[in-house]
């Protein structure tokens, strides 16, 4: 329910800094996309490492894709400068960093365990990195944080139940699963059995679809996988029936707008399709996906948004916020405390 908040009196000159105030939940971000150029070369010579790069400039001037695989290419290849549990912390607590100054206030980091074990890694040293970056940035940020185990669907679905085990150990440290990397050719309905088998254990299960997959591949997400939540789901607008069932159901849509442009799913920003999922009634929010790759963490994610596509005002910046903690997976005590904050921020620039 929207509050008695007189979003019409906030001028637009004042969204900005609103944008970067107010507080927010990320829920849509791969903590290997956070791997900035100038820590992949600190973790390679750490490590003892040659990158294909000679440098960070070159290193960052690869960054011009042209589709998601175009992406996946170069992101795999960043995150095999990790290699000990400390490598998996400082990558976490680096991100962490710039989600506190963004007033991120909670996030549910999605990881990518295969990318890891395939050169060796040990899974545990993975999770237990990250989860002590996550146990800091609640104890020292008041940024609160929990993980989402992505299975990579361009593996098999006997891969992802080899990862799952694997990871049982660390099972508490965890709160749910994902699927990500290459979407087209590989449908939701390849990871039916696993995917059972995850929420047999009571872990949350969500999925990457309709990023650059058709809305056929959403339906499969909601109707053999069941998620409870959609990672992009963008292409659902060419979908009415689709948009309509997303509706009703309050299904969320992690969207990531800056993703979107610098994986040529839109051209420009004026071209995203997030004001029609708002105005639709869905539960859409902003996330920065991969923010060491797509030009930005959460408030460059907002403002680019609020810039390119004029038509969105205050009402939706809140809107945007109310929906990430409305989808997250966190007790409903926790999310009215978030919800109040949020209403006081815009109560005050209304005033
Ligand atoms: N945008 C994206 N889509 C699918 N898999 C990903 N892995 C990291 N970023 C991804
Ligand atoms: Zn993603």
């Amino acid at each position: 329910m929207t509050p008695a908040i007189a979003f019409d009196r906030i001028p637009r000159d004042r969204l900005p800094a609103l944008l970067q105030r107010m507080p927010k939940a990320e829920l849509h971000i791969h903590i290997e996309g956070s791997l900035e150029p100038e820590l992949i070369f600190a973790l390679a010579q750490r490590n003892g490492l040659t990158l294909a790069y000679p440098s960070v400039e070159a290193l960052r001037a690869a960054y011009a894709f042209t589709d998601l695989q175009s992406f996946l290419d170069i992101y795999y290849a960043g995150a095999s400068v990790l290699l000990h549990e400390q490598d998996f912390f400082d990558m976490a607590w680096a991100y962490f960093q710039k989600a506190a100054a963004d007033h991120v206030v909670h996030a549910e980091l999605f990881f990518d365990p295969q990318t890891h074990t395939e050169r060796g890694v040990d899974i545990g040293v993975v999770i237990r990195g990250l989860h002590r970056a996550c146990q800091q940035a609640q104890a020292e940020l008041g940024v609160s944080a929990s993980l989402i185990l992505c299975f990579l669907r361009h593996l098999s679905e006997e891969a992802a139940f080899d990862t799952l085990e694997a990871a049982l150990p660390y099972r508490e440290l965890f709160i749910g699963v994902g699927l990500d990397s290459s979407e087209v050719g590989h449908p939701p309905e390849k990871f039916a059995r696993v995917f059972a088998k995850c929420r047999a254990l009571g872990l949350h299960v969500v999925a990457h679809a309709g990023e650059e997959g058709p809305p056929a591949y959403i339906h499969a997400a909601l109707d053999v996988l069941q998620v409870e939540r959609i990672d992009h789901g963008v292409r659902s607008v060419e979908d009415p029936a689709l948009m309509q069932r997303l509706a009703a159901n309050r299904v969320p849509l992690t969207v990531c707008p800056l993703s979107n442009v610098k994986l040529c799913v839109y051209r420009t920003m004026a071209d995203h399709q997030l004001p029609a999922l708002l105005s639709a009634g869905l539960c859409a929010m902003v996330n920065s996906d991969d923010p060491a790759y797509f030009g930005g963490y959460m408030n460059d994610n907002f403002l680019a948004t609020f810039d390119g596509l004029p038509q969105l005002g205050a009402r939706e910046a809140w809107q945007l916020a109310a929906n990430s903690f409305e989808a997250s997976f966190v007790p409903a005590a926790q999310k009215a405390v978030w919800q109040a904050e949020l209403d006081r921020v815009f109560a005050d620039a209304a005033a």
